[in-house]
């Protein structure tokens, strides 16, 4: 059984489709980041998976139940952090972990929840109103955390951390993951989504254009890696050749040193074209595209994507 199951889904506010004919699973245990510019559909299907909007057209099954048909049995094995959450100005942080741990009918203890998503007892004891916003976001964390939930839907997580407050959001979705829970987050932090996604799906004009691993990402667009090599005996004849090969799109050259642009499936055949040349490569590095080369060769016009 997948986590989330969400079958030809179209979301239509009047004119506006948010969401198109979208089909996607992720499966019990994965991590995967939701991506996407903004107005994509990441909130959309968010909330259509939370029952918070009802889809126009198909179905989201989460932990093998229909949404809405079975949002009670769902939202058991649930946890949440919504975007634009608020807090309740005149009660601890303390009382709102005690409230979803009634709620839930769970046996947390809310000071254990506190250290952590990183706030002391002291903080706990004052009013959520007094709390700063990555304070708020932390606390909201914690309640998404209470009763060990199947599966973890983060909206955002990290608006509002500071860096230490982003490594805990990042120590915390490994731990999730690892205890088994599947977790489902939306960012525009590519970096934190590097860090931890098993898979991303990326969105854009209300349609899944990627979904795959970020190495499976890096095979499928033509987002360059760069290769800087040191060699010995660089002719100019090896610097045509590589120029020449297919998937390169920039050679430049500085002395012995070269730095390539290409494909990433053609860094062997940089290396042995120049040692074919009579160049002798004494050193090189690779510097792969990162996710945000990535999200902005699926989400631009500007690239083209291979596959
Ligand atoms: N309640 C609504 N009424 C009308 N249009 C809406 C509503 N909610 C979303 N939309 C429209 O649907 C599209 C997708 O919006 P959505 O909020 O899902 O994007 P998003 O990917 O979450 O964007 P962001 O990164 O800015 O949060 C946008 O064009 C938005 O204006």
């Amino acid at each position: 059984m997948a986590a989330i199951e969400i079958d030809g889904v179209t979301k239509r506010y009047g004119d506006v489709v948010a969401v198109r004919d979208l089909s996607f699973e992720v499966e019990e245990g994965e991590v995967f980041g939701f991506l996407g510019p903004n107005g994509a559909g990441k909130s959309t299907t968010i909330n259509m998976l939370l029952d918070f909007v009802r889809p126009t057209e198909g179905t989201v099954r989460v932990l093998g139940h229909d949404t809405h048909d079975e949002s009670v049995t769902v939202r058991d094995h649930l946890g949440v952090l919504p975007e634009g959450f608020s807090v309740y100005d005149r009660l601890t942080g303390r009382q709102h972990l005690e409230f979803a741990i009634e709620s839930k009918e769970a046996d947390d203890d809310p000071d254990a929840i506190l250290e952590r998503v990183g706030l002391s007892a002291e903080d706990g004891d004052r009013k959520a109103g007094g709390y700063s916003k990555g304070m708020a976001q932390r606390l909201v964390l914690g309640m998404a955390l209470v009763g060990d939930p199947d599966l973890l839907v983060l909206d955002e997580p990290s608006t509002g951390l500071d860096p230490q407050g982003a490594r805990q959001m990042r120590d915390i979705v490994r731990e999730e993951a690892e205890r088994g829970a599947t977790v489902f987050f939306s960012s525009h932090i590519l970096g934190q989504v590097e860090a931890v996604c098993d898979r991303v799906g990326i969105m854009r004009d209300g349609q899944l254009v990627a979904e795959d691993s970020i190495e499976g990402l890096r095979e499928t667009t033509s987002a360059d890696t760069v290769l800087d090599i040191v060699a010995d005996d660089v002719s100019e004849q090896a610097v045509a050749d590589v120029r020449a090969i297919d998937g390169v799109s920039e050679v430049e050259r500085s002395g012995d040193a070269l730095t390539v642009s290409c494909e990433s499936d053609v860094k062997t055949t940089v290396l042995t074209t120049l040692e074919d040349a009579g160049v002798d490569v004494q050193d090189f590095e690779t510097e792969e595209a990162s996710l945000e080369d990535l999200f902005m060769a699926y989400t631009t016009d500007e690239q083209e994507v291979t596959a």
